[in-house]
């Protein structure tokens, strides 16, 4: 039952180039010098979905998401055993900038650059060759539409974006993410420093965003978790106890210790 439902969820709903595409994560181990995080992940994250990581703090969930755009090849002594691919493309033997390109990431706080709210969304265009001022203009409206902020800073492009409010800066990093069209999001915590007006803005920007891309949002926040993910994985002390479509894992969950979980017992 679960195995069709996974299965169905599976088959994106619209097919073109532009569009997210299955992140398939196999015999993942992850280790930070002697110490093992994540012990033999095996997953398969399905394209224009999101898909949540869920567990007590510790267990693993942002190792998991730094590992699927190659983050964590920054830290000293980080050595990741396995293979991610996304697509039929294995990324370690990507290079590392075009995957980034193609696997963005929002963080838990948000962190915009010195500079206007133009040259946030326009610094990745730039970057990928774009140069024309009409075509940055129209691709920086495009992006601020799609992260649903054009409307409350369309009169003042051209002020820091420090000066935008917390939910605000958020959905400005969506847009700068989006505005290169990535086909795969990472999101680790992205409402923990939210008030509940943005966290509910950025929860339905999401639920818009999944047509265009394959969404993987790491939270603490259960309710969130069964609010936006069509897929849910529970983790526990670096192993994936159960990966199931969201509505059975929160209603009927296989795994005694899920449900100790979700029902508050531990975590
Ligand atoms: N940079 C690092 N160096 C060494 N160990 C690390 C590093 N980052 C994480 N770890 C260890 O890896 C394990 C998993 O941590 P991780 O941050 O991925 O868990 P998490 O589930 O995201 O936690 P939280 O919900 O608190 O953010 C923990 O034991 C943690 O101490």
């Amino acid at each position: 039952m679960n195995a069709a439902r996974l299965d169905a969820l599976a088959r994106p709903t619209r097919q073109t180039a532009e569009v997210g595409q299955t992140l398939s994560i196999h015999r993942l181990n992850l280790f930070y010098g002697a110490q093992q995080a994540l012990f033999d992940i095996d997953l398969e994250l399905p394209a224009q979905r999101i898909t949540a990581f869920i567990g007590a703090s510790g267990c693993g969930k942002s190792s998991l998401l730094r590992c699927c755009n190659r983050l964590h090849e920054l830290i000293d002594g980080c050595r990741m055993q396995g293979e991610i691919r996304l697509g039929e493309r294995n990324i370690q033997q990507e290079d590392v900038t075009e995957l980034r390109r193609r696997i963005g990431m929002v963080f838990q706080k948000p962190n915009p650059f010195p500079g206007s709210i133009w040259q946030n969304v326009a610094f990745g265009l730039r970057i990928a060759g774009i140069r024309r001022k009409r075509d940055l203009d129209e691709a920086v409206e495009q992006a601020l539409q799609g992260a649903a902020l054009w409307d409350e800073v369309k009169d003042r492009l051209h002020s820091p974006a420090f000066g935008l409010s917390g939910g605000q800066q958020q959905r400005l990093v969506i847009a700068r993410a989006i505005a290169i069209e990535p086909q795969v999001l990472l999101l680790d915590e992205p409402c923990s420093a939210l008030d509940p007006i943005s966290t509910l803005k950025i929860e339905e920007l999401m639920f818009e965003l999944k047509s265009r891309f394959t969404l993987l949002i790491v939270t603490h926040n259960m309710q969130q978790a069964a609010r936006v993910s069509d897929v849910t994985a529970f983790m526990h002390q670096g192993r994936v106890v159960e990966f199931s479509p969201t509505d059975t894992l929160f209603t009927r969950p296989a795994q005694q210790q899920t449900e100790d979980y979700i029902t508050g017992r531990y975590g």
